[in-house]
């Protein structure tokens, strides 16, 4: 594991994903308004209808990148090791069907490394070969990625827990501020959006009242146990 646990949960805690697709205004706003509502890791997922390829994704790779640094926000990129390697990202997230997490662990070295999973085997492999995180979703309906699997709620997360799988994990699918609580009551470290900040009138309002949900759930789990 290349960062220690309990600083990787306390970075899943409002993780916010966005690539230009993902927002009507310009990304560098988007961004730099999510940061200021306390965004706590963020994730350059350049994807869907007329999404930049090449040199222009590369660019707005390093201009978000540039704002994560100012802010101490780590940057973490989808999909693309290549491009994580090239402009030095703090990690990258992959999934079931990019390359095998073990391939990806020795190409990024200390980098965190996320991975998607949606069964018990796969979380366990993910664990075996080196990841950091597990993304798990889709928790809700949505309709940001188009190849989701079915909607599973709470159900993966509360086998994972009761299998005492105790790597950090995050929550993805449909997550608003009305609808995380319960996410964190099942013992998850937190959160990843995208709608629901860069759709947002306001990303920075929409950020702060996702945090203080994920907060105030996070703190009544530990009172609790
Ligand atoms: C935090 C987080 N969890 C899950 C995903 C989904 O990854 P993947 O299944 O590889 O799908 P794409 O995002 O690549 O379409 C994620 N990106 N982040
Ligand atoms: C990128 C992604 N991965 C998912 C998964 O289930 O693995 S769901 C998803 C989209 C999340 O976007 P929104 O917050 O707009 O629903
Ligand atoms: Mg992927």
């Amino acid at each position: 594991m290349a960062v220690k646990s309990a600083k990787m949960r306390e970075l899943l805690r409002l993780y916010f994903i966005m690539g230009s697709a993902n927002c009507s205004d310009n990304p560098e706003e988007v961004l730099r308004s999510a940061i200021k509502g306390g965004i706590t890791l963020f994730q350059f997922r350049e994807k869907g209808k007329g999404c930049f390829q090449g040199e222009e994704k590369l660019h707005l790779a390093k201009r978000l990148q540039s704002i994560c640094r100012e802010n101490h926000i780590p940057f973490i990129v989808n999909d693309d090791i290549e491009l994580a390697l090239e402009i030095d990202a703090d990690g990258v997230h992959i999934g079931q069907e990019d390359e095998p997490a073990s391939v990806v662990r020795k190409k990024i070295g200390n980098k965190i490394l996320g991975v998607s999973a949606h069964n018990l085997g796969e979380a366990k492999k993910a664990i075996d070969e080196g990841a950091d995180y597990l993304g798990i979703g889709p928790i809700y309906p949505t309709s940001t990625k188009e190849d989701a699997k079915a909607v599973q709620g709470l159900s993966f997360i509360r086998e994972l827990k009761n299998a005492n799988i105790n790597i950090p994990i995050v929550g993805i699918g449909g997550i608003t501020a009305e609808n995380a609580a319960p996410i964190i009551g099942t013992r998850a470290d937190g959160v990843s959006v995208i709608t629901a900040i860069s759709q947002a009138d306001s990303p920075e309002a929409s950020a702060r009242m996702l945090y203080k949900a994920v907060h105030i759930e996070g703190n009544k789990q530990k009172n609790a146990h």
